[in-house]
């Protein structure tokens, strides 16, 4: 028998893990003992307060046994490409890479460009790999740019090719190295970083005039494209190749065949709703279905460049072994960010995600598609239904060879099918393509073809595969984060609710975790229960907690203690400091209390009619002394926004609270209040200590990034009047 392309290994430590597990669910239950056999009489003071902090709790209980399903039989898997090289170097299928771009401004062709570059340089053969960028933007200046890169890349991939340069997007690349460490070669690495700084000062001169000159204007036909009608919400479809693969004359500087590169910008008029980037993908799938229709796609965002030359090969290996490859629909790679802080301030590092979460979706039998970063079959993204006879060759689709079909005459042909009307009375959007209507167009979509019966796989290499950028404020990220939660709110509610339409479909523990995900907008609730009825009840000196003293006290503190350490020392086995995990938490507490907030308040007003859909673009740049803040850890506000109003009202109450609460100690109920209140007093000044950035962003900081006074003003004053409201 043939060795395998793959292979799976369990999570190691799972005996450790299950004691922890299952000491915590004691804990949780008699917690819940004790909030049943305790409920207040009716009439007594602060009743009502008990009953919301006790339901609270069993939400968190709930949402803790949820978890467990990502939790419960992590695999890991790992790729032999010399097995695949071995016995299929001649077969290998095209494979068709999709870059999405939506804004010119937040999204800036250089960084297009550099992922372009980036793929472009795979570790694959040139007349095999294809590359398309969808530009939502209709940019002339992302036309522009790309066009630049189509030059550049000819001397680009020898370059990687010869020096195996990793990262291959060259800004990073340049960045990251030294001529130094190319020793033998200074020249050469002088050489191409001048070019790449010459490429990228030349687009970036186009954008600061705000035109495009003639004189370059004169050096493509394409640029006619453009006139002073084109808005990037109203112009005709635009499908440009830059390089032809199938031209001979294509050829980089060593004299090898190039990559096939090609620029598009669907048609976008202001009566059709264009499905933001579902619609995008799906354009891009017919398009390239027409030009190179490889059989295995590629999807990322403008800004996941490429880290490592293997991540096809390692995909490959999953797709095309013999035994199970003919299983799975779609490979996702971990997405890793290159502009991470050091304590990564705002938790976008997603290290659990990656480590424990998605491996344990994998032991469910599907990690989610998540948008960027994952590998397709074409035939299960157009929506065929898994069968044991799943193509296992390769066979590739006869291309029309360049004699054939003028580059000119495809173009055409090609743009009517990025047309607005094109997708009309089709099922483009539902049975076929990315589905449309859901903020999480991805999540969706890849739960779908689950449902059809296919398998997906998780591949986290040691070298990262992909280098993305993460979100560098505040609200980018809690902005984005809404977006997640909202979609998957949407999705459990819509008709693929994965317990009822994945019922039979897909196995239990992968429906949960779709639970968990569509559960973000509610756990809101209960967390802003947990945050604001403990610390106002101890002004009115209402106990909701069991005293120190009592036995039901135990439960609580194991609880407690033993989560958190749990959780600080995950995050430090997974390389995180101190600071990081401290971090997490905060942005855990911020994101419940605002992004999950909005979301589910967004979600009820678009199931009642009154909000649209929307899809907020997150800025991939930022202005300079925002980065330096980002850089040096400190948090940026510096607008108004009801997020922040939300985030600071809660601060200042858990201030106030201790306050008013210590006085009140010291004042007159002495010792004996301090052991009816001290978990409330815990939890309060747990709060006021993780929320020091904003007393300090309030008080204290007078840099744009600082918390405006109006919000102050008007959360002190919400504070105030609610450390007043009477408790029921
Ligand atoms: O109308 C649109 C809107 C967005 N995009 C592109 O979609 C990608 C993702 O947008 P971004 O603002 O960066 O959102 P993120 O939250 O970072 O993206 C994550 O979440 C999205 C779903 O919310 C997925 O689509 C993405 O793949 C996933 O990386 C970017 O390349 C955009 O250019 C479009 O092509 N057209
Ligand atoms: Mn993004």
């Amino acid at each position: 028998m043939e060795e395998r392309l793959f292979e799976m290994k369990k999570g190691r430590g799972r005996v450790w893990w299950w004691l922890y597990a299952c000491s915590m669910q004691l804990g949780l239950l008699l917690i819940w003992v004790y909030r049943a056999s305790h409920v207040p009489e009716a009439g007594a003071r602060g009743r009502w307060a008990w009953i919301a902090v006790s339901a609270a709790e069993l939400w968190f209980g709930f949402e803790w046994l949820i978890t467990l399903s990502v939790r419960w039989n992590p695999v890991y898997r790992r790729t032999f490409q010399d097995r695949l090289s071995a016995r299929f170097e001649d077969k290998l299928p095209g494979v068709d890479v999709f870059i999405c771009t939506a804004d010119p401004t937040l999204e800036p062709p250089t960084i297009v460009i550099n992922t372009a570059l980036s793929v472009l340089a795979y570790d694959y053969p040139p007349e095999k790999l294809s590359v398309y960028v969808s530009d939502d933007g209709g940019s002339i200046f992302t036309f522009y740019a790309l066009l630049e890169a189509s030059r550049f890349a000819k001397s680009w991939i020898p370059f990687c090719r010869k020096f195996n340069a990793q990262p291959m997007s060259p800004a990073l690349f340049f960045s990251k190295s030294s001529a130094t460490a190319h020793n033998s070669n200074v020249s050469e690495w002088t050489a191409m970083k001048k070019l790449y700084e010459d490429m990228e000062r030349r687009i970036d001169a186009e954008m600061k005039r705000g035109d495009i000159s003639n004189e370059i204007k004169a050096q493509h036909e394409a640029f006619s494209e453009w006139s002073s009608k084109t808005t990037s919400k109203d112009h005709q479809a635009i499908v440009k190749i830059l390089i032809d693969g199938r031209d001979e004359n294509a050829q980089d500087t060593d004299g090898f065949a190039m990559p096939t590169f090609v620029y598009v910008a669907r048609e976008k008029r202001l009566n059709y709703h264009h499905n933001f980037k579902a619609g995008a993908l799906n354009a891009l799938l017919r398009v390239s279905g027409e030009i190179s229709h490889g059989p295995i796609i590629l999807t990322i965002d403008c800004d996941m460049c490429a880290n490592s030359s293997q991540p096809i090969r390692d995909a490959l290996c999953l797709f095309m072994d013999e035994e199970r490859g003919h299983e799975y629909a779609f490979v996702q790679f971990a997405q890793y960010f290159v502009n991470l802080t050091e304590n990564d301030l705002y938790a976008s590092s997603f290290k659990i995600v990656h480590e424990v979460y998605f491996p344990g979706l994998d032991g469910q039998g599907g990690p989610f598609y998540t948008g960027s970063c994952c590998f397709h079959r074409r035939e299960c993204l157009n929506g065929r239904i898994y069968s044991h006879e799943t193509n296992k060759i390769w066979q590739e689709r006869q291309r029309p060879k360049i004699h054939e079909e003028s580059v000119g005459a495809l173009e055409e042909r090609t743009r009517s099918l990025a047309t607005c009307s094109y997708e009309e009375n089709t099922q483009w959007g539902n049975e076929m393509g990315v589905k449309y209507g859901c903020a999480v167009e991805d999540i969706i979509t890849g739960f779908s073809i689950q449902c059809r019966g296919w398998k997906s796989a998780y591949l986290n290499p040691k070298r990262a595969a992909f280098l993305g950028l993460a979100p560098t404020t505040l609200s980018q990220s809690l902005v984005q984060i809404q977006r997640w939660a909202e979609g998957h709110l949407q999705f459990l509610l819509s008709k693929y609710c994965p317990p009822l339409y994945g019922f039979g479909r897909t196995k239990l523990g992968l429906q949960i975790g779709h639970i968990f995900c569509g559960s973000w907008g509610f756990s809101s609730i209960p967390t802003l229960i947990y945050v604001v009825i403990p610390s106002i009840c101890i002004v009115h000196g209402i106990s909701v907690f069991p005293s120190v003293s009592s036995f039901w006290f135990a439960p609580f503190a194991f609880v407690i203690a033993f989560s958190n350490a749990f959780s600080f020392w995950e995050s430090h086995f997974y390389g995180a400091t101190f600071k990081c995990w401290w971090n997490g938490n905060r942005m855990d507490l911020y994101r419940r209390t605002t992004s999950y907030l909005f979301a589910l308040v967004n979600t009820t007003l678009k199931l009642l009619g009154i909000a649209d859909s929307s899809f907020v673009v997150t800025p991939k740049v930022a202005h300079e002394e925002t980065l330096k803040r980002y850089e040096r850890g400190i948090i940026e506000f510096g607008s108004t926004s009801p997020m922040f109003t939300v985030l600071s009202t809660v601060a200042m109450l858990n201030l106030f609270c201790l306050i008013g609460g210590a006085v009140n100690v010291l004042a007159g109920g002495g010792m004996g209040a301090l052991e009816q209140l001290s978990l409330q007093f815990f939890l309060c000044a747990a709060l006021v200590l993780i929320n020091l950035p904003i007393y300090h962003a309030s008080f204290f900081r007078n840099d744009e990034g600082r918390i405006l006074m109006n919000t102050t003003l008007l959360s002190v004053a919400i504070a105030t009047v609610a450390c007043f409201v009477p408790v029921f």
